[in-house]
């Protein structure tokens, strides 16, 4: 790949280049009503020139493109063969433009040029968090950069704590990032922990007359959220970088890759609650680390550390937290450049041969939890945890 950056980077661009940049949206769009003059189309051709940073190389095709459609008209060279890779890459782009008129394709030239110097302007700067953060989440911070859609669960002060609220705005988050042109998908967690599982919270301020049907509602929630991780079509990550608790837990098996720092550990104290599994822990742990190992977290709320959980296999990899951020984002982007339609497939091939045997465990499983809630081993585990403070 780095042969293929260098040589199309030759074709147009002289300057050494470093990283990506954004693409304007407005491609095949004119700003102009007028549209840009010959001199504005030079200007930009030297200004492509003398951009400091790599644009990229989906960027530099359409660039190639446009110039070529400006100058002279519609792709009308015969096609390169399959393997002249880097031409027919080029063939591709300039031919995708159809008939784009030269005049649009000036303009678009410019704008695409324009909106690559200004990135490249202010380039030193790091842009403030906000301004890549996708709005509409109270509990949770979406962002989108490199390829990569992380979601951060941002209940920092409850150690990341699932409501219901959080529940839905995970769902939403992921259906969104399903559809974007990112190319990995990132949970992790802001502040100390991961998650410690579902907010007991969820459990308050229930009437005796409505606790059948909140119940009722909450297995409801529960499947379709674990469904939402069961039929992820992209790869998926975690970054696990505290402590993990109850429901944090028990989806990892759901993710294609997980980090862990070295802190993390990792806990399902269902019985203890008066509960009983879900995330689809009961078919994956067992299948995963053998009946005995899977019945110490599962049954009796046996505590791993990282290593332990890496060593069943609920962890790909751990890392020294001291240095865990770093590592684990400088080998997403790398993976997140790799073949995106690739990455994507394969990841199905791997997950469709259990989907089914999944969203039946996932049923089964949020149906017993359903009768666990109402019982009084819940009820009252979940009352000392809240009196807890009172009794200190
Ligand atoms: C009718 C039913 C409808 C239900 C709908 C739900 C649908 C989905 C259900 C999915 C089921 C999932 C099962 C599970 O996830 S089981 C696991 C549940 N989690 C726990 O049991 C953890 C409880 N928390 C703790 O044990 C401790 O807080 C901790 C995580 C070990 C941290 O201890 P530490 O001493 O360091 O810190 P604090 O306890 O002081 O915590 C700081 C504040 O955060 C609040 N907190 C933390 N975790 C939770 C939690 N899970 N639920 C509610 N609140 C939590 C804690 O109370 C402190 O708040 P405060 O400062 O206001 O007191």
């Amino acid at each position: 790949m780095a042969g293929v950056t260098g040589r199309l980077v030759r074709g147009w661009c002289p300057r050494a280049v470093r990283s990506s940049l954004q693409v304007p949206a407005q491609l095949h769009m004119s700003k102009t009503a007028m549209g840009a003059s010959q001199k504005d189309f030079e200007s930009a051709m030297n200004q492509v020139k003398l951009l400091e940073k790599d644009p990229g190389n989906e960027v530099k095709l359409k660039l190639y493109a446009l110039y070529k459609q400006a100058t002279e008209g519609p792709c009308s060279t015969p096609k390169p063969g399959v393997f002249d890779l880097i031409n027919k890459a080029k063939w591709d782009a300039w031919n995708a433009l159809g008939n784009l008129p030269k005049e649009t394709a000036r303009q678009n030239y410019v704008d695409l040029v324009s909106g690559l110097s200004s990135s490249s302007d202010s380039s030193s700067q790091v842009k403030p968090e906000a301004d890549r953060e996708q709005a509409g989440y109270e509990t949770l911070v979406m962002t989108s950069e490199d390829g990569i859609t992380k979601i951060m669960l941002n209940r920092p002060t409850k150690m990341n704590a699932l409501t219901t609220q959080m529940y839905q705005e995970i769902m939403l988050a992921l259906e969104a990032a399903s559809k974007d042109d990112s190319t990995i998908t990132v949970l992790t967690g802001n502040g100390s922990y991961f998650s410690s599982g579902n907010d007991l919270t969820n459990f308050t301020h229930i009437s005796p007359d409505e606790i059948e049907e909140k119940a009722r509602r909450g297995a409801i929630l529960l499947r379709d959220f674990v469904g939402c991780f069961i039929d992820f079509p992209k790869p998926l990550v975690a970054a696990v970088n505290g402590p993990a608790v109850g429901i944090s837990v028990t989806i990892l098996r759901l993710f294609d890759l997980v980090y862990a720092s070295d802190r993390a550990t990792f806990h399902t104290p269902f019985s203890h609650l008066g509960q009983t599994p879900e995330g689809c822990s009961s078919y994956t742990f067992p299948k995963l680390m053998g009946p005995g190992k899977a019945a110490e977290m599962l049954i009796f709320g046996k505590k791993l550390t990282a290593a332990e959980a890496c060593a069943q296999g609920l962890v790909t990899e751990v890392f020294p937290d001291s240095t865990f951020q770093k590592e684990v984002w400088t080998r997403l982007k790398a993976y997140s450049k790799l073949p995106r339609n690739a990455l994507r497939i394969s990841k199905q091939m791997i997950r469709n041969h259990e989907k089914e045997k999944l969203h039946a465990t996932n049923a089964e499983e949020s149906r017993i939890l359903q009768e666990r809630w109402l019982s009084d081993e819940c009820m009252n585990a979940i009352m000392n945890f809240l009196s807890r403070k009172a009794k200190m």
